[in-house]
C-alpha cells in the first residue's frame, strides 16, 4: 500500500467518509443556519461558497490535516522560491514570476528572473501598441487588421480562452483568430475570408518543433507568399513566441520579432507569458497588466492565507475528497457567463495534463485515483443537455458554478434570468425532491419515481462582481493553485507531460509509412489494417477538382484561360456578340472535361451574380442568360472591371477604375466586392465614360484625355474615399504618369480575379 494511503490523515478521512456519505445536504443546512457563511471564503475579487459540499467541520479539519501532513505549505514555498520542483525535467516552476511586480525578486539558479519578465512585457506592449494603432504595415503598405495565433495545447487554449473571455475589452477593429489543429480545415477556414496583406501570424510554440504548429506555420507562410510573391514579406507578417531562438530564425523570423519565455514556464501555465501576445494585442497592454495583477493577487492569497481560508487549497482538497473518497471520476465546470465559453476546454489541459499521472514523484505506482476528468459547457445551455444526468443519473458529479453579479451586456431581464438559473441549479442539486414532495404535488403514483430527485449532489459557487481582466487572471490562478494542491496531496509531478509522447512518436512513424506506400507494416493486425485501408483510399481519392475556366469578355475580345492550363488565348467579340456565340466559340477551343467551374467577367452591371442590364458594347441576350445551364457547371458572373479589380486587390478599401472601351469601376471593401456602375452617371455636362472612354481618347486626343482621367480619378477619390486606387483596363497603357498615390493595374490580373472569385465574397 502506498505511503499516502497508509498516512494517518488519509486513514482518518477514510474512516470518516461513511458517516458523511449517510448525511444529506438538506439535513446539514437544516442543522446549521450559519453554514453558508461559515463555509464561504473570499480572495482577489472572488467569493467561494463551498457550503453545498458533502462535508462537515470535521471533514474539513481532516482534509487540512492531510494537506499539512503532505507538506503542502512547504511544497508551495519551494515553488515560489524557484526550486526545481519539476523533478523529471529538472526545472523550476515559476509561472508566478510572470505576474510578479517589477520590484519582486525571484531567483532561479541565483539569478533574479523578474527583470527579464518585465523586459519582455515591455517589448510586447510596444509591439501591441504599434499594431493597435494601425502602424504595423503589411507588405503592401496597408495596416495589419487580422491577427492569427498559430499554436496548440498551452500555446493555444490559454490565448483562445482569454481572447473569448475578454472580447468585451478588445479592439473591435482587429480580427483575432486561432489555428491549432493539424487538420488542414482549421487553417483553411480560419483564413478563408482574410486578405494576406492585412494578416499577421503569431507562431506560438515553446519548443518551435511541435508538429501541428510548424505544419500550420509553413502553410501560413505559403499562403502569404502566394499573394506577396516576395520572401521579404515574411518579416512583416510573422511574429514568434518561443524559447527556441535558433528555430525561430531558421523559419525566417528575426530575433527582434521573437518574444521569449523560459523553461520554467510550463505550456499550460503560459497564457500570462509572451504566449499571451495575441491577448495583449486584442485588449491592450494596460488591460493585460490588470489581468496579471489579478493573477498576482490570487498568488499572494495562495502563498500567505492560512489553509483554512485559502480558496485554492479548499478547492483542491474538495477535489481530492470526491475523487478518492467518493469515487467521483469527473468534475463539471459550468460558467454562467457566455464569455467564458472556452474556459472548460482551457481547464481540461490545465487539470488533466497536470494531474493525469500514474506514478509518484519517486516513480512508484499510485494506488488511488489522481485527476478527475474536467468538462463542462456554459450555462444555461448545459441545462438543456447533460444536466439531466447530473440531477438523476447514477454518477456523482461535483460541479463548479461560476457567475458574475454584473453582466457586460445588459439586455432586459437576461441577466436576472441567468443568475436565477445558476442559483436554482445549485439548490436543486443539493436539495433534490423527495417522493413525498412529488406525490404531494399530485403526480400519479406510477410517474412519481421518475420525478424524484435524490439531491445531495455537491457544488461550489464561485462568484465575482464582474468579468474583468483582473477577475479572469485571479480565476485562472485559483485553478492553477488548486491543481498544485491536488498534486501535493497525491505526491505527483503536475508539471511534466510524458503521457503525450508515445502518441507523438507513433504518429511520426505512421506518417512515414503512409508516405512510403510500400514500406512493410509491423504493427498489430488492427493498426496494420487501418494503415493499409488509408493507403488504399488515399490512392483512390481524387482531390475535389476545382479547375476554373476564366472568361474575360471585352468589347473587342474575350480572353480565355484555364486555372491549370498554360498561357491563355483570345477570341473575337464585337458590338453584335451574343452569349450563344461565346458558348460556341469556347466549345470549339476548350474541351468540356477541362474545367469544373466557370468565372465570367462581362462589361455590364452585375448584381449578386446576375447581369442586370445589357452590355453597351456587345450584342443582345446577355441579361438573364442562364450560363450555368449552358455550361453545365457552376458559373460565377461578375462585372469585368470587378474581376480585374479582384485580381489587383491587396486588402482594405480599393477603388478600381478600368479604362477600356468604356469606364469600368469597382469598389472592394475588406474582401467584399461592391458592384458599382459609375460609367454612365452624370458628370459635368455628360457622364464619366463620355470623358474617359475610348471614343473620348480618339476624339479629343491623348493630352486632353489624360487630363480628364486625372480629373475623374480625383472626383471619384473624393467621393468614395478609398485607401488606394488602381487604374486598369487596356487603355492604362496610354498614361505615362499616374495621379499621385494611384497604382497601375495589370490586365493579366483579371485571370487571378476570376480564380479568386471562388475564394472570396463577391
Ligand atoms: O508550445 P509547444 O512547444 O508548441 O507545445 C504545445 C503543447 O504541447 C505539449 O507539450 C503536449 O501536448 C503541451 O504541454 C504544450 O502546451
Amino acid at each position: 500500500m502506498s505511503a499516502l494511503r497508509e498516512s494517518p490523515a488519509w486513514r482518518a478521512l477514510a474512516e470518516h467518509q461513511p458517516g458523511v456519505a449517510q448525511l444529506h445536504l438538506r439535513e446539514l443546512f437544516a442543522r446549521d443556519p450559519d453554514r453558508a457563511r461559515r463555509f464561504s471564503a473570499e480572495a482577489a475579487g472572488w467569493r467561494l461558497d463551498y457550503s453545498k459540499h458533502r462535508i462537515t467541520d470535521e471533514t474539513l479539519e481532516r482534509l487540512f490535516a492531510l494537506a499539512r501532513e503532505r507538506g503542502l505549505e512547504a511544497r508551495r514555498d519551494a515553488m515560489f522560491a524557484g526550486e526545481k520542483i519539476n523533478t523529471t525535467e529538472h526545472r523550476a516552476v515559476l509561472h508566478v514570476a510572470l505576474r510578479a511586480p517589477a520590484d519582486a525578486v525571484i531567483l532561479v539558479d541565483g539569478e533574479n528572473v523578474v527583470p527579464q519578465v518585465h523586459a519582455v512585457l515591455e517589448r510586447m506592449a510596444a509591439c501591441a501598441e504599434q499594431i493597435r494603432a494601425g502602424a504595423w504595415l503589411g507588405y503592401s503598405g496597408l495596416p495589419i487588421r487580422n491577427i492569427v495565433n498559430i499554436g496548440i495545447g498551452g500555446s493555444d487554449l490559454g490565448p483562445v480562452m482569454a481572447y473569448e473571455a475578454l472580447r468585451h475589452y478588445s479592439e473591435r477593429g482587429l480580427r483575432v483568430r486561432f489555428v491549432s489543429n493539424v487538420d488542414g480545415t482549421d487553417f483553411a477556414e480560419t483564413v478563408r475570408d482574410l486578405v494576406p496583406a492585412e494578416t499577421l501570424f503569431i507562431v506560438s510554440s515553446k519548443t518551435f518543433t511541435t508538429l501541428e504548429t510548424m505544419t500550420n506555420a509553413r502553410t501560413a507562410r505559403e499562403w502569404l507568399l502566394a499573394a506577396a510573391e516576395d520572401e521579404q514579406a515574411v518579416r512583416r507578417h510573422f511574429l514568434a513566441v518561443s524559447t527556441n531562438e535558433a528555430a525561430v530564425n531558421a523559419f525566417g523570423i528575426p530575433t527582434e520579432q521573437m518574444f521569449g519565455f523560459w523553461d520554467w514556464v510550463g505550456g499550460r501555465y503560459s497564457m500570462d507569458s509572451a504566449i499571451g501576445l495575441s491577448t495583449m494585442i486584442a485588449i491592450g497592454p494596460q488591460a493585460f497588466r490588470e489581468m496579471l495583477a489579478g493573477f498576482h493577487a490570487m498568488d499572494e492569497h495562495f502563498r500567505t492565507a492560512p489553509l483554512e481560508r485559502n480558496l485554492p487549497v479548499i478547492m483542491g482538497l474538495l477535489s481530492v475528497w470526491y475523487a478518492d473518497f467518493f469515487g467521483a471520476g469527473t468534475v463539471a465546470v459550468l460558467p454562467y457567463e457566455q464569455y467564458l465559453k472556452r474556459f472548460p476546454a482551457y481547464l481540461q489541459q490545465l487539470t488533466m495534463e497536470s494531474n493525469g499521472k500514474h506514478v509518484t514523484l519517486a516513480g512508484e505506482g499510485v494506488d488511488y485515483p489522481t485527476s478527475p476528468v474536467f468538462w463542462g459547457e456554459p450555462g444555461t445551455n448545459g441545462q438543456h443537455s447533460f444536466y439531466q444526468l447530473i440531477h438523476q443519473g447514477t454518477w456523482l458529479i461535483p460541479c463548479d458554478f461560476i457567475a458574475f453579479a454584473q453582466t457586460l451586456n445588459p439586455l432586459g431581464r437576461h441577466h436576472d434570468l441567468l443568475i436565477a438559473n445558476v442559483i436554482a441549479q445549485a439548490e436543486a442539486l443539493a436539495r433534490g425532491k423527495t417522493l413525498d414532495e412529488v406525490l404531494a404535488e399530485g403526480a400519479p403514483p406510477e410517474l412519481a419515481p421518475h420525478k424524484v430527485f435524490e439531491g445531495n449532489r455537491p457544488s461550489s459557487l464561485l462568484l465575482a462582481e464582474r468579468l474583468t481582466p483582473a477577475t479572469l487572471g485571479a480565476l485562472v490562478a485559483l485553478y492553477e493553485h488548486s491543481v498544485f494542491t491536488q498534486a501535493a496531496i497525491w505526491d505527483i509531478n503536475a508539471f511534466d507531460q510524458w503521457g503525450v509522447e508515445l502518441g507523438k512518436q507513433l504518429a511520426l512513424r505512421v506518417a512515414e509509412e503512409i508516405r512510403t506506400t510500400d514500406a512493410e507494416l509491423a504493427h498489430d493486425a488492427s493498426t496494420n489494417a487501418a494503415i493499409a485501408w488509408y493507403r488504399e483510399q488515399r490512392g483512390r481519392a481524387k482531390t475535389p477538382s476545382r479547375r476554373i475556366l476564366v472568361l474575360d469578355v471585352g468589347g473587342n475580345h474575350v480572353k480565355v484561360r484555364l486555372s491549370d492550363g498554360e498561357e491563355g488565348f483570345k477570341l473575337d467579340s464585337g458590338p453584335d456578340f451574343t452569349p450563344e456565340q461565346l458558348l460556341a466559340a469556347v466549345r470549339r477551343h476548350v474541351p468540356d472535361e477541362a474545367f469544373d467551374l466557370v468565372s465570367i467577367g462581362v462589361p455590364a452591371p452585375v448584381v449578386r451574380g446576375r447581369i442586370v442590364r445589357e452590355p453597351h458594347n456587345l450584342g443582345k441576350g446577355w441579361k438573364d442568360f442562364d450560363f450555368a445551364r449552358a455550361f453545365g457547371r457552376p458559373v460565377k458572373l461578375v462585372n469585368d472591371a470587378a474581376m480585374q479589380a479582384l485580381g489587383s486587390y491587396e486588402g482594405g478599401r480599393m477603388l478600381f477604375l478600368g479604362l477600356g472601351t468604356g469606364l469600368g469601376s469597382t469598389l472592394i471593401v475588406d474582401g467584399s466586392v461592391q458592384p458599382l456602375e459609375l460609367a454612365h452617371m452624370p458628370y459635368r455636362k455628360h457622364s464619366f465614360e463620355h470623358y474617359v472612354g475610348d471614343r473620348a481618347r480618339e476624339r479629343y486626343g491623348l493630352k486632353k484625355w489624360r487630363a480628364r482621367v486625372f480629373a475623374v480619378v480625383e472626383a471619384l477619390r473624393d467621393g468614395l474615399e478609398p485607401d488606394y486606387v488602381v487604374l486598369g483596363g487596356g487603355n492604362v497603357k496610354y498614361l505615362d504618369e499616374l495621379p499621385e498615390g494611384v497604382r497601375r493595374g495589370d490586365n493579366a490580373r483579371a485571370f487571378v480575379g476570376g480564380v479568386r472569385l471562388w475564394e472570396i465574397a463577391a
